[in-house]
């Protein structure tokens, strides 16, 4: 059976990132959920919301995170511009988008998988994103007071489905792996 490996967290917290390093350690597929909505809709997340407005982004982010995160045997794989090369098709590393988890059919997925939360504090969000992104929506603004309220509001969402927590504010991508596959291992 396909073992799937969700990664959760807040904007900045290095979902992305680590997802891509760690497929590459694993030699597996990686999916970002942020990316195959862009590709599916072929325009980027922010024309989404500006266009569409959040309630359209957020369902679409429905269906394709309950995609990505699918059994595995669904039609998945060869429309997923957003996968990396594998060599193994026993694990999938997905991304999801940092608001993912505050949806309950999301949520209850998760439940299923094996759910690792980056968790990193707001200064250290802030700081990865850049205090004038103008890529993320909902950060448009003070980037630190709106990580500030969402991480507060979010916590909850993110801490109940994490079978791992990681500490990742004083972690390099190569360690935040390091302790991933040490668990998966452990
Ligand atoms: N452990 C880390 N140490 C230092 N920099 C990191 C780390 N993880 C990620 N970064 C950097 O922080 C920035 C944000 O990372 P990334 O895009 O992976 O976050 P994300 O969680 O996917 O965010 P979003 O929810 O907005 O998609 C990138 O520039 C990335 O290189
Ligand atoms: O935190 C959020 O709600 C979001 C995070 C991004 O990953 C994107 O999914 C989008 O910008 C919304
Ligand atoms: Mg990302």
């Amino acid at each position: 059976m396909r073992r799937v490996i969700a990664l959760i967290g807040a904007p900045g917290a290095g979902k992305t990132t680590t997802g891509q390093s760690l497929a590459a350690r694993l030699g597996c597929e990686f999916v970002d959920v942020d990316q195959l909505i862009e590709s599916r809709e072929g325009r980027t997340i922010p024309e989404i919301f500006l266009q569409q407005g959040e309630e359209f982004f957020r369902s679409r982010e429905q269906e394709m995170t309950l995609t990505a995160l699918g059994d595995g045997d669904g039609p998945h794989s060869d429309d997923m511009s957003a996968r990396s090369a594998c060599n193994s098709d026993a694990t999938r590393i997905v991304a999801l988008g940092g608001g993912g988890p505050l949806n309950a059919a999301i949520a209850a997925r998760l439940e299923q998988v094996y759910t690792v939360w980056l968790s990193v504090s707001a200064r250290t969000a802030s700081s990865r994103v850049g205090l004038n992104d103008t890529t993320r929506p909902l950060l448009l603004g003070n980037v630190h007071s709106q990580l500030v309220r969402m991480m507060a509001q979010r916590r909850p969402a993110y801490q109940r489905p994490a079978d791992l927590v990681v500490a990742a504010d004083e972690l390099s991508v190569d360690e935040v792996v390091d302790v991933i596959v040490q668990a998966l291992e452990g």
